[in-house]
């Protein structure tokens, strides 16, 4: 937590990011690009504004209680919640207009009402609670607790450049503490407020900033050098740049997405990685699937989901979305499932996988493929990274095996 108040100018770039956020509709992501980019803020000073903006969207309705303001009319409020931020953590106001006509008078009685509602004590929106609640029953209340926490700050070493504690050596060089993660093998948490995307480390190529449960994915896959690997739900490449690691850059890596622009990202990412066995492809038909019809010694879908499992990260989505998208998210999940799968050989493997933790979207999507296509696929073995657990991000991942044809 912040040692000292958020000075005038760092208020105001907070104000900026939610009026961004919560009145125009604007991603957290291309608000702070929109805001910083122009700007050359000191690591400490850029931590301290993502840290206030994370938890005031973290935990919004529970800050506009306190403040004595709607949730809807919060990118109008900034100022109010921000003194009311520095009020709940014990830190003096501000130096601001709003901090000299904040009325505190109530607010103890507001802390009250919130710490008896949990749901705005976790900084949960009704619809999620409720869905949370119906999918997950016992369960939710500790992953609701612990989506409204900040998340740590995870890098996965790309051991085409050097192992871990190369990258640990050369990162501490340029004044970036950190330490190794337990049970993830290339996983580092990074200590200090660093400008990590400043450091030569990052422009040559040694590590990607990746959550340490999301690197689990990947590994799931079971690649080997050598093997013609697909990787058809690619979006800028996470996954795509450690699969290329895990074949040594050996074999053949075909990342696919229907975004071209995702995959121009992925191509810059992969030269900078050194990943020179990766070849992108935009899917512009079912045809591009159908050509690749059992050439697939492993498959990765990494399908389009809710995200509930990344809310620690990505806050403002919960503010945004409804549960509306879920039956169209969830429709889209079983059509990839189905016509993707095709591309694996007989005898591969696919990973079907989310950054979700709600059933629908996960174990009843694969319980629902085998229902149907048991005959051609097996599961191997399924895994939930659960934010509770863990501490990481939220995952899920399945691993199904094509069966051999009978003779
Ligand atoms: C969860 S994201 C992938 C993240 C990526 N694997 C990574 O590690 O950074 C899902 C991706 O699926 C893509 N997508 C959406 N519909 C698709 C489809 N019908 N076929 C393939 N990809 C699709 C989206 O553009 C998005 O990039």
């Amino acid at each position: 937590m912040l040692k000292k108040p958020l000075t005038l100018r760092q208020c105001e770039l907070v104000a900026a990011v939610l009026a961004d956020v919560l009145r125009d509709g604007a991603t957290l992501d291309r608000a702070y690009a929109r805001q910083f980019s122009e700007l050359r803020l000191a690591p400490s000073e850029q931590a301290a504004i993502a840290l206030v903006t994370g938890d005031l969207l973290r935990r919004l309705n529970l800050y506009a209680l306190l403040a004595g303001v709607e949730v809807e009319h919060a990118g109008i409020a900034a100022w109010s919640l921000l003194c009311i931020w520095h009020h709940f953590y014990n830190l003096p106001m501000p130096d601001c207009a709003a901090a000299r006509q904040f009325d505190k008078s109530g607010y103890e009685a507001r802390k009250q009402q919130a710490r008896s509602a949990p749901m705005v004590w976790d900084g949960c929106p009704a619809w999620l609670d409720a869905l949370g609640e119906e999918q997950l029953g016992d369960q939710w209340p500790a992953e609701r607790r612990a989506l409204g926490m900040t998340p740590l700050r995870y890098l996965r070493a790309n051991t085409l450049k050097g192992s871990v504690d190369q990258l640990m050596q050369r990162l501490a060089a340029e004044g970036v503490e950190t330490r190794p993660v337990a049970g993830v093998a290339h996983a580092v948490q990074v200590l200090n407020d660093a400008a990590l995307f400043r450091t030569a480390a990052f422009q040559e190529g040694w590590f990607e900033q990746q959550d340490a449960g999301s690197q689990h994915i990947a590994a799931f896959l079971n690649v080997e050098p050598g093997m013609r690997v697909i990787d058809a739900c690619a979006g800028a490449g996470g996954k795509t740049l450690q699969l290329a690691a895990a074949m040594h850059g050996k074999g053949r890596l075909l990342a696919m997405d229907v975004e071209e622009w995702k995959l121009e990202n992925l191509r810059q990412r992969a030269r900078r990685a050194g990943a020179h066995n990766v070849e992108a492809r935009v899917i512009t038909s079912s045809k591009t699937i159908k050509r690749l019809k059992e050439t697939a010694d492993r498959l990765l879908l990494d399908v389009p989901c809710s995200g509930l499992g990344v809310l620690k990260r990505n806050p403002d989505a919960k503010w945004r979305d409804t549960e509306s998208r879920l039956p169209v998210l969830m429709a889209l999940q079983a059509d990839i499932l189905n016509r993707y799968s095709q591309m694996v050989k007989p005898g591969g493997k696919l990973v079907y996988a989310t950054c979700s933790i709600l059933p629908s979207e996960n174990q009843d999507q694969v319980a629902r493929f085998l229902e149907q296509r048991g005959d051609e696929f097996q599961l191997e073995a399924e895994q939930v990274i659960s934010p509770a657990a863990t501490g990481f991000d939220g995952f899920y991942m399945a691993r199904l095996v094509r069966r051999r044809d009978e003779a």
